[in-house]
């Protein structure tokens, strides 16, 4: 794997206080990670240690086979594009994409043909004459993507690019990124909290939880294998089911280690008439439809919630009486005291 960026135990702290703890991460070059976790994780941190804009407290970052953990950020040849766009609102959108070429001394005729170009590869060269106060969301996102780009660094770094956007053109935006980048054959970093965003965009994701990497892998290995318990309900929507072994008898032969924490996602649960043979005894709660699917929470008969994934079609009654069936292939099963994973990846 040729190296576009690697992290090799990285700590770092504000004023003292250690947000990133030893964190090793790997990306290829041309590979998109997608860095996932909750808010206050350490992701944006995880960027700024990348751009320079924090110094490490141990470890080496190095980008396109370069240790860069001494140089300052202007040394580094990364762009990196937030939340926030970070337009210069009195300059024109053609402007604010050249201006990182013209502060590197790139001759003024040079300078806007490659803002063009690059306005054109994510489709805004009709903004080049306005200003950032005359944009939509979507259209100053394009622009600082432009200026990211037109300064062909070796790495993006994209600090949650989407999250300013409604729901419809987050959802284009983030398949006009992964165009863009599979174009490019760019080397790029991903920070979101958003797991469909991550599952949708990502070549592999590195779970951050607390400051550490908690698991990396593949959009599949991540949703198929969650390494823990804490991937396992961050990723999937509802949240993976988790009851204590001793709560719930799953069909089908046993893994070696039944014992623990169960874990299965709503989808894996089959609900059948309270008349029925076989299953555990639950009584449905409350039932929400959501176009063809319906999500019925339900209580065992032992108290242990479950949510179950079922065809609206055949949704149960609010107040029903059901039995829950899950095979044991479909369970995860973790380690009671860590929460790490026992079932075989
Ligand atoms: N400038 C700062 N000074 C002190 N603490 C900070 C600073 N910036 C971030 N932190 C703390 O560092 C930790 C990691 O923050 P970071 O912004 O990297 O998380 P994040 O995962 O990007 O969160 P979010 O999704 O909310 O942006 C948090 O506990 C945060 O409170």
């Amino acid at each position: 794997m040729s190296a576009g960026l690697a992290l090799a135990g990285v700590s770092a702290a504000y004023r003292g206080t250690e947000v990133l703890h030893d964190v090793d991460l790997t990306v290829a070059r041309g590979e998109l990670l997608v860095v996932l976790g909750p808010s206050g994780a350490g992701k944006s941190t995880v960027l700024r240690v990348v751009a320079g804009l924090e110094p490490v407290t141990a470890g080496r970052v190095s980008i396109a086979g370069r240790d860069v953990t001494d140089l300052r950020p202007g040394r580094r040849n990364v762009s990196m594009v937030f939340q926030s766009y970070a337009l210069f609102p009195h300059l024109s959108v053609a402007e604010n994409i050249a201006f990182g070429l013209e502060v590197r001394d790139v001759p003024r005729s040079a300078a806007r043909d490659r803002a063009r170009a690059a306005a054109e590869a994510v489709g805004c060269a009709e903004l080049l004459g306005r200003r950032p106060g005359q944009l939509s969301g979507g259209e100053r996102q394009r622009v600082a993507l432009a200026r990211a780009l037109v300064r062909e660094p070796d790495v993006f770094l994209l600090d949650e690019p989407l999250s300013n956007l409604d729901q419809a053109l987050r959802v284009g935006m983030r398949a006009e990124l992964r165009a863009l980048h599979d174009r490019l054959g760019a080397t790029m970093v991903h920070v979101t909290h958003d797991q469909t965003e991550a599952l949708v965009l990502a070549d592999r994701i590195a779970v951050l939880r607390d400051g550490r990497v908690e698991q990396v892998g593949t959009p599949e290995q991540i949703w198929r294998t969650p390494a823990s318990v804490f991937v396992a309900r961050f990723v999937g929507s509802p949240a993976m089911n988790l009851l204590p072994a001793d709560a719930f008898t799953p069909d089908g032969d046993p893994p070696p280690q039944p014992d623990g924490q169960l874990g299965f996602r709503p989808e894996a649960v089959t609900l059948a008439d309270a008349t029925t043979d076989g299953g555990t005894p639950a009584t449905v709660d409350r039932v929400e439809v959501v176009g063809e699917d319906a999500y019925a929470y339900l209580t065992l008969d032992g108290g242990h919630p479950v949510v179950a994934r079922v065809p609206a079609a055949r949704r149960p009654a609010a107040g029903s009486a059901v039995r829950v069936t899950v095979r044991w292939p479909d369970v995860h099963v973790f380690d009671a005291g860590t929460g790490r994973r026992r079932t075989p990846a």
